[in-house]
């Protein structure tokens, strides 16, 4: 259990994903710090994290109070309070200068056995470690989205990642009752490798014509079964999220993953889906 070599928990980016990180890990028990660049933006994750317990505890879906749960997480807008966690997932924006800097600060900061994990859903975990003194220690940790609610973790190799920290990944993800796969540091990794081309035709299909948007999230909803149709679920996402990614598989992969000139039309707009009440539905 690795559950007994972490006493601290920390999480950059208080977003979709980090909130949802933060939560899952005060949930089972550990201490948590979530850090962000703006208190707004920090209190932004917290109003995020007592809707979901709350809904959660509705379902008697949670095994202590969310009171209890919500104390363990202290929010911060400086790097330094990051200095005693033992691990630190990273989820901030999908930029890679952006991460490359997180990680060059969480070196400085964080003391040399202190794992540093990334929630990237598509940048390389090899070049965002690529400038560190010890990139052994980086690994890809890309949760689900929602975080709380998906139970499947990618657990992504970088090319100098250390297999104990891999096997660390496994581990810690399995104490959040997360199920893991693995995948090697290709574009994409093995979700959104698939994913977001399904997503990127849904869209093209809509701006072509094809069929309404509810017409082309039933047709994949009743006709393959999956929970959620490309339209909906890149609402969910988030489009700025949903074309960063399809932007570095069309770099790195080629013609066939180019992203649709709707999604590039919507992000220009700020209809950035769920998370700014418009995308391609829109949301109270
Ligand atoms: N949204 C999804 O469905 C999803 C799923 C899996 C992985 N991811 C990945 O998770 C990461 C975060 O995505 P998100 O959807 O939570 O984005 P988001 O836009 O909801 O949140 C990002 C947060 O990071 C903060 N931030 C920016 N720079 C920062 C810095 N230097 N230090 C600390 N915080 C900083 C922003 O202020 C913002 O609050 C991205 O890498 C994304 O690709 C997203």
């Amino acid at each position: 259990m690795v559950a007994e070599t972490i006493d601290r928990v920390g999480v950059v980016g208080a977003g979709t994903m980090g909130s949802g990180i933060a939560q899952v890990a005060a949930t089972h028990g550990y201490d948590v710090v979530m850090r962000d660049i703006e208190q707004g933006f920090v209190e932004n994750g917290f109003d995020t994290i007592d809707d979901s317990l709350g809904r959660l505890e509705g379902r008697d879906s949670l095994e202590e109070d969310p009171d209890t749960i919500r104390e363990r997480i202290d929010g911060t807008t400086s790097l330094e309070d990051l200095a005693d966690c033992d691990i630190v997932v990273e989820a901030a924006l999908e930029k890679l200068d952006v991460k490359r800097d997180i990680f060059a600060d969480l070196e400085d900061v964080c003391d040399e056995a202190c794992v540093l994990a990334t929630n990237t859903s598509t940048l390389s975990i090899t070049s965002i470690a690529g400038d560190l003194d010890a990139p052994e220690r980086v690994v890809g940790l890309h949760f689900m989205n929602p975080v709380p609610i998906m139970e499947g973790v990618e657990v992504v190799v970088g090319e100098k990642t250390d297999p104990e920290i891999v096997e660390f990944a496994h581990e810690f993800s399995e104490d959040l009752e997360k199920t893991t796969w693995e995948s090697d540091d290709k574009p994409g990794f093995v979700t959104n490798r698939i994913l977001m081309p399904w997503i990127n035709e849904g869209i093209r299909a809509f701006d072509e014509g094809v069929a309404t948007k509810e017409d082309i999230d039933a047709g994949m909803e009743l006709g393959t079964n999956v929970p959620m149709g490309p339209l909906t679920l890149a609402d969910h996402i988030g489009l700025d999220i949903c074309l960063h990614a399809t932007e570095t598989l069309y770099e790195e992969l080629g013609d066939r993953y180019k992203p649709a000139y709707l999604l590039k039309r919507k992000v220009e707009a700020g209809d950035l889906g769920k998370k700014t009440g418009v995308g391609f539905y829109e949301y109270d």
